[in-house]
């Protein structure tokens, strides 16, 4: 069975079409990341999931179950659904507790002690933290017990929209830590909406690339890194140096950084010889290696600790004109703004037919 299945789903807002027909299908117990730009209509999705919002056409399945479709709404609450916003909306005047069992049950409230105990316990924090309020607690540790608190009632489905996106980075990686682990736990079917490509391919089992209300890829976070379907999808998930080159129609393409092996793209094989634009990662380009192809000028380096990104003006090779590419280098590589340099590409790049 699968946690989730959205199929075919457009919605408008007025005369605003936001989505155009999303199909996504989340398999029981794992994290899928919606990534995208803002405006997009992730948050959209979401609500139209939670039942916050219907969907204009479309279908959507949870745990085998439709709750929205033709002729068919089935309310949020109904829906065994849990929701956890950025901000985590926890009650300032309740305690830790009573936010925690907020939307349980009164019998199951009566002897809430241990239960809270237990929901803290799976989101790493202390139980001592029960008796506090909102206002007590670090942005990192209020997120956790908003998660506590949507779990309290044991979702299937938990869908979280930025949620760690107002944290500062040592507590956001805490933080994602530990709701990933508590998920995991719960054996919950996760959506996490977000616009941070790290947080998606970091957390993921699965990420979904959303542009203008589609979705344009779906696939594991080294697969969707390594074979983007296209040039935006390459660039919205990782840093990219992107090039104009000419396939050889054999498996190699010529540009500015040289005759590089070439892999198609998840869209296809470019089947004839001809113009193509290249895809490599800035990590993929290496400086100074003697014997190396291409020859470029060190134009600017920006020291980062481990690793330093570097501007190269490459020498113009023939007909395909100068390029000006970034690479990331280790941080400790001895090369300085000025510097003459080989150039090199290290395993194959992604090449799409234009
Ligand atoms: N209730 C609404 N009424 C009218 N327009 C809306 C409504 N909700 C969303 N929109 C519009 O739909 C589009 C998509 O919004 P949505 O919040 O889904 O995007 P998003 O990808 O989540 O963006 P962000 O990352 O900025 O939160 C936006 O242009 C937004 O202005």
């Amino acid at each position: 069975m699968t946690g989730v299945v959205v199929d075919g789903v457009t919605k408008a807002f007025g005369a605003t079409p936001v989505l155009h027909g999303v199909s996504l299908t989340a398999p029981v117990g794992t994290l899928t990341a919606v990534l995208g730009r803002s405006g997009c209509g992730k948050t959209t999705l979401l609500r139209i999931v939670a039942g916050f919002d219907r969907p204009d056409t479309g279908t959507v399945v949870v745990q085998g179950r439709p709750v929205a479709g033709p002729g068919r709404v089935l309310p949020p609450e109904r829906r065994g659904i849990g929701y956890l916003t950025q901000e985590g909306s926890l009650f300032p005047h309740l305690t830790v507790a009573a936010n925690v069992l907020f939307g349980l049950p009164w019998r199951e409230r009566r002897r809430g002690d241990a239960r809270v105990a237990a929901l803290l316990e799976t989101v790493d924090l202390e139980p001592s933290l029960a008796r506090r309020h909102p206002h007590e607690l670090s942005g990192g540790q209020q997120q956790r017990v908003a998660l506590a608190r949507a779990l309290a009632p044991e979702p299937a489905v938990v869908l979280l929209d930025e949620p760690f996106s107002s944290l500062d980075a040592g507590l956001r990686a805490d933080t994602q830590r530990a709701v990933v682990k508590a998920l995991a736990a719960a054996g919950a079917t996760a959506l996490l909406v977000t616009h941070d490509r790290a947080e998606a391919l970091g957390l993921a089992d699965q990420v979904a690339v959303m542009r203008d209300g589609v979705i344009a890829q779906v696939d594991a976070p080294g697969t969707i890194y390594r074979d983007p379907v296209d040039p935006h999808v390459g660039t919205l998930v990782g840093d990219a140096v992107l090039l104009d080159g000419r396939h050889d129609g054999a498996g190699a393409v010529s540009c500015a950084l040289g005759v590089l092996a070439a892999r198609p793209g998840r869209a296809g094989i470019p089947v004839a010889a001809g113009p193509v634009r290249v895809l490599v990662r800035p990590e993929q380009i290496g400086v100074g290696t003697a014997g190396g192809g291409v020859r470029a000028r060190v134009r600017s380096r920006d020291f980062r600790g481990p690793d330093a990104t570097v501007e190269l003006d490459l020498e113009a090779p023939g007909a395909l004109g100068a390029e000006v590419v970034t690479a990331r280098l280790p941080g400790d590589a001895a090369v300085a703004p000025g510097d003459d340099v080989p150039v090199t590409v290290r395993g194959a790049v992604t090449v799409y037919a234009v």
